[in-house]
């Protein structure tokens, strides 16, 4: 622990003499011993991310909180001025930008203490949780066939990718444990979840400090139409144009459009030459300040991002459709789906709407059904029984409850709480099911009974991939009950209107 904090302060001071600052004040540049203080501190947020970024004191939405200079981003041009490297590089082009930094990274962490970098490199993660790092039983644990096969692709292509860079470290002589798949991952994860975009390198780059902000989704689109939904990425940025009061270290428009297109709440700023991060909101001091890295649902995070959000704005449950739904409408299949509120999306309620109807009323209804219209009562009674149904049906196909989730969930706080692994046989053995599976896996059965020593790490971290997996497949199944939940109140609702109108038939 009190290693980190040694690592952190060099961190800090290091960024400090490279011109990182969370002050507006560029004279203050290489004479502190952090970059940070002005603005900004670092600190710990147990329940939104962990290590991260508060707000120093008061800080207005708009304001700018920290700038880190070009000449500090980790990019695949500065790790190439490397010779040797550069040359090894240059006879492998079939390698994708992100592959090639990755092996740039791995090649800089095997210069220890003598790359420029060490006092950033040594403070980035040693794991991490994306999709890409699940074993056979975290990835079963997610239950749902799109998240199972998100997994398995996620997977396969991080062994490809690392096979097909395996030559060029070789050539590099890497050290072996840094031509390891472990290795592969943990600079891939490092490139997923850290990177930030930067105009001239697809690849994007790491941002020292700039990269201890933790994720905060993008809130509701200021119209509330739905059709935002069909951009699959929006910005936080959208709503600050009505900034006012002192501009002078505000955004301005010119940078508002550079970051909207880049659709976070930072982005690289040509005329000062800096990666440049804005308050999305106003903060108290002490607060939590947060950055927005795009719009995503809760699987696309933990694929990217190695965690996700108990309360996703953006999470969405894609209901299997028939052929026919498809076809009998325009919607693009990606906009028909269940918001996390359980509500069915515009897209998809207008599909649905639409296949209700008698084929040869289609067409003269259409229109109405586009704009998101309803169509009749006994129309709005059928689509919603039809949703609540393929809800049912896709919570009966899992193999566990909502009730059995959550039950699983407490049971494994319950374990990563235990310190030793006899501590852990004996709650275990009680349990079947997942658990049994969990310790059968781990080769936890077979433990001595006098082992007092602490748990390995492996498994801790195991563990902790395996909670997220299922927090994960409860979050989804909720989306599911809170749909069922929706869908009955709507039909209660359609009943009482046709037990007044007394009629089935009326176009509402
Ligand atoms: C850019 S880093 C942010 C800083 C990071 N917490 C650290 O200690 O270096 C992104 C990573 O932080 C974590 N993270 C960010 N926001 C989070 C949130 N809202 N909840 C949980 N974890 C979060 C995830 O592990 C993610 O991959």
């Amino acid at each position: 622990m009190e290693q980190e904090e040694d690592n952190l302060e060099s961190l800090l001071k290091w960024a400090a003499e490279i011109g990182v600052s969370d002050s507006a004040a560029t004279s203050q540049h290489g004479s502190s011993n952090s970059c940070l203080g002005h603005s900004l501190f670092v600190s710990y947020f147990p329940h939104a991310g962990g290590r991260g970024l508060g707000a120093a004191r008061d800080i207005r939405k708009g304001e700018l909180v920290l700038r880190v200079p070009k000449s500090a981003l980790l990019t695949r041009e500065i790790l190439l001025e490397d010779e040797k490297l550069s040359v090894a590089v240059n006879g492998h082009s079939s390698l994708s930008p992100v592959q090639i930094l990755a092996v740039c990274l791995l090649y800089e962490m095997q210069k220890g203490r003598s790359s420029w970098w060490y006092p950033y490199l040594r403070n980035l993660p040693h794991n991490y949780d994306i999709l890409a790092t699940f074993g056979e039983f975290e990835k079963q644990a997610l239950q749902v066939d799109d998240a199972v096969w998100a997994a398995e692709k996620a997977i396969l292509k991080a062994e490809v990718e690392w096979k097909e860079a395996n030559v060029l470290m070789k050539e590099l002589n890497l050290k072996g444990r840094l031509q390891t798949f472990r290795a592969w991952i943990w600079a891939s994860a490092t490139i997923s979840s850290r990177t930030m975009h930067i105009p001239w390198d697809e690849a994007g780059c790491l941002c020292p400090v700039g990269d201890l902000f933790n994720y905060a989704a993008p809130g509701e689109e200021p119209s509330g139409f739905e059709d935002l939904e069909l951009q699959s990425h929006t910005s936080s940025f959208q709503d600050t144009t009505s900034l006012c009061g002192d501009t002078t270290y505000m955004l301005d428009v010119e940078q508002l459009d550079a970051c909207t297109e880049r659709l976070t709440d930072g982005c690289f700023v040509e005329d000062v030459a800096a990666y440049c991060f804005y308050a999305r909101e106003n903060y108290k001091r002490d607060e939590q300040v947060l950055l927005c890295y795009g719009t995503y649902t809760n699987l696309e995070l933990l694929e990217h991002y190695g965690f996700f959000l108990y309360e996703n704005p953006n999470d969405k449950v894609f209901i299997p459709l028939e052929p026919e739904i498809y076809s009998s409408n325009s919607w693009p299949k990606e906009s028909m789906f269940i918001h996390q509120s359980g509500k069915p999306s515009f897209a998809l309620l207008s599909a649905l709407r639409l296949w209700a109807t008698q084929p040869s009323q289609r067409r003269s209804v259409a229109h109405l059904a586009y704009s998101g219209c309803q169509l009749s009562v006994e129309n709005e009674i059928l689509v919603m029984r039809w949703i609540s149904n393929k809800c049912n049906v896709l919570l009966k196909s899992l193999p566990t409850s909502f009730e059995e989730d959550s039950l699983l969930l407490d049971s494994i706080g319950k374990v990563q709480g235990l310190h030793n692994s006899l501590e852990l046989r004996t709650y275990l053995a009680s349990f079947t099911g997942e658990i049994s599976a969990f310790v059968e896996v781990n080769g936890l059965r077979n433990v001595e009974d006098d082992s007092a020593l602490p748990l390995s790490r492996k498994i801790k971290r195991s563990m902790e991939r395996w909670r997220l997996a299922v927090q994960w497949r409860l979050n989804y199944k909720k989306i599911l009950v809170n749909c069922i939940s929706y869908c009955a109140e709507s039909i209660d609702s359609f009943n009482c209107q046709k037990i007044i109108s007394g009629t089935e038939h009326t176009l509402i």
